[in-house]
């Protein structure tokens, strides 16, 4: 396959990208979900247009397939790179990747201006298309040791086609001759098809990478509270089981406190949802406070929550959970103009060597339901199914 034919591969591969990403992002404007790929779906269009143009060479004026093609050929690249530190969380970009753009369609272009030869500005693009790309590879690079195979194989990929990219630039300069067996046409062939994988690895990685982001949420919300960010019900369940069984030895118990904000309901009636949310958010952060690094809070679900305590006696747990509820008390929630004053019911119990995660939360469940009906804003303990301690 000849250059200008992979040019056009490239060209119409990009193109082709962009067409399922319309599609793909018209879709989710229809179901009212954000786009999904901005930066990336930029790139590409980039991209598509640089190779375009790249292809039209001697056809258009060369204004248009050399220093405009490249700028936003740089461009598409930089976008390629920014796209992957957004994916990871990290906007920096904007600060490093944009002047280095800036940058580099400067120099190419001065040297467009100057009349510098071919080769020295293919080495030129070649150098700033592999620094956009490694750029790229070092967002999927952080996080090494924690980090899945694919983006593993996505570094060294990237970094191994970036460099074939840079040594055909360089090679092309410095070489033009080629070099024993290692002739012009080989160097180019080499750096082109680079080019063509680099198209197809960026694809496919970004794609995979964006799935096995969506995958790993899911897999985080399965256990985890979307808007308290604290284990949800089968989360704290799965938490929890390893210490039932514990409790089967002798040794320091693990308590179970269970809470319910009073009246929760009547918060959602007379500010709406949105406010409830914000009392449960504000909720968590006051309990926390109260709690060691080693106690884990959980929310069951409304405006329930669990809090298991490892390695503490019950009247410990009793006294942790009159400190809470003293906390919930004194925490007025601001929220639009109104102030809103919580209070919370907690019933409290050990777990016993016969127990099961039914029987144990069955236990603190009757001491909840008593500290209610003794007037809620109370602690309820409940293996001696004593009424409500204080109030
Ligand atoms: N804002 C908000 N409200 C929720 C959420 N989940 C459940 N709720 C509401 O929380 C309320 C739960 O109220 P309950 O725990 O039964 O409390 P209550 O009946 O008002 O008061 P008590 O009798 O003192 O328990 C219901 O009105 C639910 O609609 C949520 O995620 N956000």
């Amino acid at each position: 396959m000849d250059i200008k034919t992979l040019v056009l591969a490239l060209a119409l591969g990009n193109l082709s990208l962009c067409a399922a990403l319309f599609f793909f992002e018209q879709e989710r404007r229809r179901a009212g979900l954000a786009a999904a790929s901005t930066t990336w779906g930029m790139a590409k269009q980039f991209q598509a247009v640089a190779w375009g143009l790249l292809y039209l060479r001697g056809t258009l004026p060369d204004f248009l397939t050399i220093p405009l093609a490249n700028a936003l050929l740089f461009t598409g690249f930089a976008l390629d790179a920014s796209a992957l530190w957004e994916q990871a969380g990290r906007r920096v970009w904007r600060r490093y990747l944009l002047p280095a753009l800036g940058a580099a369609i400067g120099v190419f272009t001065g040297a467009w201006l100057l009349d510098m030869p071919a080769a020295e500005r293919i080495a030129i693009a070649s150098v700033v298309i592999g620094f956009f790309f490694i750029a790229g590879a070092a967002a999927l690079g952080r996080g090494w040791s924690a980090g899945t195979l694919l983006r593993r194989y996505l570094v060294l990929s990237s970094l191994l086609l970036a460099l074939a990219v840079m040594a055909r630039g360089l090679l092309t300069a410095l070489l033009p001759d080629g070099w024993s067996w290692v002739s012009p046409a080989l160097i180019q062939g080499v750096g082109i098809a680079a080019l063509y994988l680099m198209m197809l690895g960026s694809a496919f990685g970004y794609l995979l990478l964006t799935r096995e982001k969506q995958q790993a949420e899911l897999d985080r919300l399965e256990v985890v509270d979307a808007l308290t960010d604290v284990p949800n019900r089968r989360g704290f369940y799965q938490t929890l089981t390893p210490w039932i069984a514990l409790a089967r030895r002798p040794g320091m118990p693990t308590s179970l406190i269970i809470l319910n904000l009073d009246h929760f309901k009547r918060v959602n009636d007379n500010y709406g949802h949105p406010v409830g949310d914000k009392v449960l958010k504000a909720m968590v952060d006051v309990c926390k406070k109260q709690l060691r690094d080693s106690d884990l809070m959980g929310r069951l679900g409304g405006a329930e929550f669990a809090i298991q305590l490892p390695r503490t006696s019950l009247e410990d747990a009793i006294m942790v959970a009159e400190r809470i509820r003293l906390a919930v008390a004194a925490m007025p929630v601001k929220a639009d103009k109104a102030v809103i004053n919580m209070t919370a019911s907690l019933g409290v119990t050990t777990i016993r060597a016969d127990d099961t995660t039914v029987s144990l939360f069955k236990r603190a469940d009757e001491a909840l339901q008593e500290a209610k009906q003794a007037g809620r804003n109370r602690v309820a303990e409940a293996q001696t199914g004593a009424g409500a301690l204080e109030a």
